[in-house]
């Protein structure tokens, strides 16, 4: 799955084999009438990093209860590495809710309590799982410490840490940078991409473009309960131009030079113009412009964000208030 579907999923049995999750017309409508999750055709390959974003209510908690059955679909069918969600749980690790740790237990004994309610969890050895789990996480210097001393990073580490206790095909984490200092933020976003360099696919909900766009492969966007996109990160802004972005306070003379070397969309701002780069080399550019006497301070290449993915397909800003 290396191009962007955008909403039309792969209607064929081969095209998601391979699948981590697969969802096909996937549907939440609660009792209140309100429809959450509608029609949702999902394909999350094995091995992604899988970014599950959408502004606040757009249904993706709503999803992710779904795939771990939690909450019973109105309609649609889902698979989760090839089986229906609840016989995949043992295969799959979640941190949906912030699980309840005790301040006062240590990591590792707050993670042996976790463990001791796995009833196909051996007793010989958890002390191996429980080490091996906090190893992962970049924990084990802090096993022995009390979990209410342990920093907003540390916390989600161990959370990480509880669902990562078994061996597992694939994690589930609900935005699991939320309420995090930068500090934290960083810790977790670098937890993530180990895990998924250890070979388990990572599924992640956020509503922040910038997070998914650095931490993620694949990634799908919602808006209200519709799938919007879906694809790898580069594929879904493959179809957007490449900018090329002049600072100058000759922004008039600027226009001009760019209007006459034949490049589209040339647009003015505060103290810059931009345009779509097409097939212009930027030297060339900034060569042209130079030599027109326009005063260049600063000229740069912009890829498209997924932010503008989502502009372009929807017309509205990512309002992530919802
Ligand atoms: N149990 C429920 N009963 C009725 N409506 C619900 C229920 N749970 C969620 N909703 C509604 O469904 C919509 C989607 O909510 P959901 O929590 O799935 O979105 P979200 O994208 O995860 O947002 P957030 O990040 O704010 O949790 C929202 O409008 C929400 O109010």
């Amino acid at each position: 799955m290396d191009t962007a579907t955008r909403a039309d999923a792969p209607d064929t049995l081969v095209e998601t084999v391979g699948a981590a999750i697969v969802t096909r017309g996937l549907t939440k409508r609660f009792r209140s009438g309100q429809v959450a999750v509608d029609a949702l055709d999902l394909t999350v390959p094995r091995g992604s990093v899988f970014g599950f974003l959408g502004p606040n209510g757009s249904g993706k908690t709503t999803t992710i209860r779904m795939l771990l059955g939690l909450v019973t679909p109105t309609s649609g069918e889902q698979s989760v590495l090839g089986l229906p969600p609840v016989q995949a749980l043992p295969k799959v690790g979640a941190v949906v809710e912030g699980p309840a740790f005790y301040p006062y237990l240590s990591g590792a004994d707050n993670l042996m309590r976790f463990d001791a309610a796995d009833p196909t969890a051996s007793r010989a050895t958890a002390r191996r799982r429980i080490a091996d789990a906090l190893d992962r996480v970049g924990l084990a210097a802090a096993a022995g410490k009390r979990y209410r001393t342990y920093s907003l990073g540390m916390r989600q580490r161990l959370a990480i840490a509880a669902a990562l206790l078994r061996p597992r095909e694939l994690l589930v984490l609900d935005e699991p940078t939320n309420g995090l200092d930068p500090q934290g933020t960083r810790e977790v976003r670098a937890l993530v991409k180990e895990i998924a360099a250890d070979g388990t696919t990572v599924f992640v909900s956020s509503h922040l473009l910038a997070e998914v766009e650095q931490m993620c492969t694949h990634a799908a966007i919602m808006r209200a309960g519709k799938l919007v996109a879906q694809g790898t990160i580069a594929s879904l802004s493959a179809g957007l131009a490449v900018r090329i972005r002049v600072e100058t306070p000759d922004a008039a003379a600027a226009v001009r030079v760019l209007e006459r070397l034949g490049m589209d969309d040339v647009r003015t701002g505060d103290a810059h113009v931009t345009a779509e780069l097409g097939g212009h080399a930027p030297e060339r550019v900034n060569a042209a412009l130079v030599g027109e006497g326009v005063a260049v301070r600063g000229l740069a290449v912009v890829r498209p964000s997924l932010e503008d993915v989502f502009v372009g397909l929807t017309g509205e800003g990512f309002d992530v208030d919802g």
